[in-house]
């Protein structure tokens, strides 16, 4: 067939405008002609090659050996944590365009949302920001004792807490002590499971202590984590959905109270929302990070042993309260599995 200057221009149209569809938009398109169904199946082809669209250092790919028909999990990527009612969270955001011709995306800029969640507080002034007073520097007023020697051993035991420089500091994104604010630098894939659906696995060794990725999503209220949680337990018993809404409880120095902060990375989130369950701690711990300034801890994920290439990594949810109805089956296969996975009790 003769090409035409139609069919060209169908093409650099489909090129733009494909890269924003979610995936039964996308499909609904490629029926209509060749030339559309020819963009689609490279749009497909290059949001299975990277997850993370190109914003973390390196490409995240799904890999699917089970051979069923979805070549890749659908949700907008956020490097950072982000608001989800003010302002409202993004609604759509391009995947999978061609790289060259369609650089919306700026792979080195700190968010793609912009993250709010700062508040007013000092920063430090350091000209040189260190963990410990060496040299002719003080120590890092942000800094907290553990940074940049974390042991990563609380896997299973709680969540550590750690303190980095934030918005209202001299510093810039290259300080030391913004250990977690430059996204993810290690190799990952994302691995299907016949069981447990999409798992997040390592692509080079890890070591003990590393840093692996934050857990990037909404931060929701109570009130709205609550709704969203009736929401997704209904369409996870049915099998439609694979929920990623994490509850987390940071105690207070009072001890008599503590703060509870809600992220759900479902529709809007970053890799983490891949890390599975494992009832015995699974080979990551968690970690909440305040950056100086901020009014909402940051809950991050750190190796909590070696991870050798290949490895799914996992961390658990909290602990199943097998007295309860309708609690959905784990597969993680450790020896200590108690055959139920946890369910946030809001
Ligand atoms: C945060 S998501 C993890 C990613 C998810 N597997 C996916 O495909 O998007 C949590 C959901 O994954 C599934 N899941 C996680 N760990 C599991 C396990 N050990 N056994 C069975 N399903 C699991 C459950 O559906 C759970 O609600």
């Amino acid at each position: 067939m003769r090409r035409t200057r139609g069919g060209a221009d169908l093409r650099q149209w489909a090129e733009l405008v494909l890269p924003w569809l979610p995936p039964p938009d996308l499909t609904a398109a490629a029926c209509t002609c060749k030339a559309l169904s020819r963009v689609a199946k490279s749009v497909s082809s290059r949001r299975a090659s990277d997850a993370a669209r190109g914003l973390e250092r390196h490409p995240i790919p799904f890999l699917d050996p089970t051979g069923d028909d979805q070549p890749y999990s659908y949700f907008l990527y956020t490097r950072f944590p982000v608001l989800a009612l003010f302002p409202p969270a993004p609604s759509a955001q391009p995947w999978g365009g061609d790289p060259d011709k369609n650089r919306i995306l700026d792979a080195s800029s700190l968010a793609v949302f912009a993250s709010p969640i700062t508040g007013s507080g000092a920063g430090c002034g350091c000209n040189v920001c260190a963990p410990l007073a060496v040299g002719d520097y003080g120590r890092c007023p942000c800094s907290s004792p553990k940074m940049g020697s974390f042991s990563g051993s609380n896997a299973g035991n709680g969540t550590d807490l750690m303190t980095e420089c934030g918005t209202n500091c001299s510093c810039g994104v290259e300080c030391v002590n913004r250990l977690t604010q430059r996204g993810v630098s290690v190799k990952l894939r994302i691995v299907k499971d016949r069981k447990k659906g999409w798992g997040l696995h390592a692509a080079q060794f890890i070591r003990r202590g590393q840093f692996v990725c934050e857990y990037a999503g909404e931060f929701l209220t109570t009130e709205e984590a609550r709704r969203r949680q009736r929401t997704y337990d209904e369409l996870a018993c049915g099998g439609r959905l694979h929920p990623a809404l994490l509850v987390v409880r940071e105690h207070l120095p009072s001890g008599k109270a503590c703060l509870r902060v809600n992220v759900d990375a479902t529709k809007v989130g970053n890799v983490a929302r891949f890390v599975n369950h494992s009832c015995d701690g699974g080979n990551l711990s968690t970690v909440l990070v305040r950056n100086s300034g901020s009014l909402l801890p940051r809950l991050c994920f750190f190796a909590a042993k070696d991870v050798v290439d290949g490895e799914e990594l996992s961390f658990s949810y909290g602990v199943a309260d097998l007295t309860k109805q309708g609690l959905l089956p784990c597969f993680c296969g450790s020896s200590c599995c108690v055959g139920r996975l946890p369910s946030e009790e809001t």
